[in-house]
């Protein structure tokens, strides 16, 4: 009988011991009123100070918390890019200038002064035409004009700027088609592989945001996964949309789709860029060929825009005219000017393929991009 009632006692205890522990337990889960929302984690400052043991229930809620949206980037001014990159230019140009200033400047001008200006030109990557008719030119002027007065010497940097500048013809129309008739302005972007093409891609959007207008990528370089990656990123930073395939997705698909996507959503510009396997001409030329009947299909194609490494020099030209011959190309890219002293393949580029050079790449930096003007480029050059 005792031991029954014992049984009973240390019963009721063991229930009492357990509803008591609930019931603690159960006031530690509940949320304290408003504490815990997601409010409370994007102004922290509003908050209560947390009570030590709510602490620990409030760290889920801020871990289901989405990801604040990486920050955009905001693209340099045209102003301030181009102060900066006159100034990389000349660095990188400026020895060409100097060796030619130096050379013309000598007490005599005779033959052996004459063939270190051809040299000079030549290695500049200048091509044989135009450094026979700048150096004619040149000994012309500078005989007459030296002899008009006797005594006088010409003013050799002014004979050279103007003869420098009349090879890079300042008359070319060198703005780029970046906005269509009532369509989305479309710029194809071609040329060889690592040319540059997708690192200009991204920074002609990057121009076009810091000049507030709406853009739209199209990574139809499906050839190679990590192109379209590369793309990708360069949208994300500055919040442009990319629009792209899975890997071997046909680029011409690409394509429409992107131009599509910017004529429903009234886009200024859509850039589209493109794989640049050299196979053979004809491979090259269906693609290509093809990647422009789609887009058309939507809106017309307003600028092809050639991708050209300048320190590939006179080769990269053998290259590039296949692509030419491809596409109406109405504007080159001149990519990779800041690691080459060879600025005299701007006069061959434009003579051999009968476009202008409409901007030129001047690093790896993502507003290293400068539209290009003869007289700045010429004044780069002559320090
Ligand atoms: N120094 C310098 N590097 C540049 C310039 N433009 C591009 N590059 C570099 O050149 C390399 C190749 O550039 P990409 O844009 O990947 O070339 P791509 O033509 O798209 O190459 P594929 O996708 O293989 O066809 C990258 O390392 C770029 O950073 C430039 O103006 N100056």
């Amino acid at each position: 009988m005792a031991g029954e009632t014992l049984a009973l006692i240390i019963g009721i205890a063991v229930v009492a011991i357990a509803l008591v522990a609930g019931l603690l337990t159960t006031g530690r889960r509940r949320p304290p009123s408003v504490q815990g929302r997601s409010t409370d984690v994007i102004s922290p400052s509003k908050a209560a100070p947390p009570a030590a043991d709510t602490a620990v229930a409030e760290v889920p809620a801020a871990t289901v918390e989405a990801p604040p949206a990486p920050a955009l980037e905001r693209p340099e001014s045209t102003a301030s890019r181009l102060v900066r990159l006159r100034q990389r230019l000349a660095s990188s140009q400026g020895a060409l200038g100097r060796g030619l200033l130096g050379l013309l400047s000598r007490d005599k001008l005779d033959e052996d002064t004459w063939e270190s200006i051809e040299d000079v030109l030549l290695t500049a990557d200048l091509g044989v035409a135009p450094t026979q008719q700048v150096v004619t030119n040149l000994r012309t002027r500078l005989r007459v004009e030296g002899g008009a007065k006797s005594g006088e010497r010409p003013d050799v940097r002014a004979v050279l700027r103007e003869e420098l500048i009349a090879l890079v013809d300042p008359g070319l129309d060198r703005r780029l088609a970046v906005t269509g008739d009532g369509n989305p302005g479309v710029l194809l972007v071609v040329g060889v592989n690592g040319a540059g093409k997708t690192t200009t891609v991204g920074k002609i959007a990057r121009i076009l945001v810091a000049e507030d207008r709406s853009v739209v990528l199209g990574a139809a370089d499906t050839f190679r996964a990590a192109a379209v990656d590369q793309l990708a990123t360069w949208g994300e930073r500055v919040g442009v949309e990319v629009v792209r395939g899975g890997e071997g997705t046909d680029p011409a698909s690409v394509a429409f789709d992107a131009v599509k996507s910017a004529v429903d959503r009234g886009i200024d510009t859509v850039i589209v860029d493109t794989a640049g396997r050299l196979q053979n001409k004809a491979g090259l030329m269906d693609e290509l060929g093809k990647v422009k009947r789609v887009i058309e299909k939507q809106a017309p194609v307003t600028e092809v825009l050639l991708v050209l490494d300048a320190t590939t020099g006179q080769n990269g030209l053998v290259q590039a005219k296949v692509f030419s011959e491809v596409v109406d190309v109405t504007g080159v890219v001149l990519t990779k000017l800041d690691g080459s002293a060879k600025g005299g393949i701007v006069v061959a580029v434009q003579q051999q393929l009968g476009v202008p050079v409409k901007l030129v790449g001047l690093g790896e930096g993502p507003d290293d991009l400068a539209p290009f003007d003869a007289a700045a480029f010429v004044d780069a050059l002559l320090g």
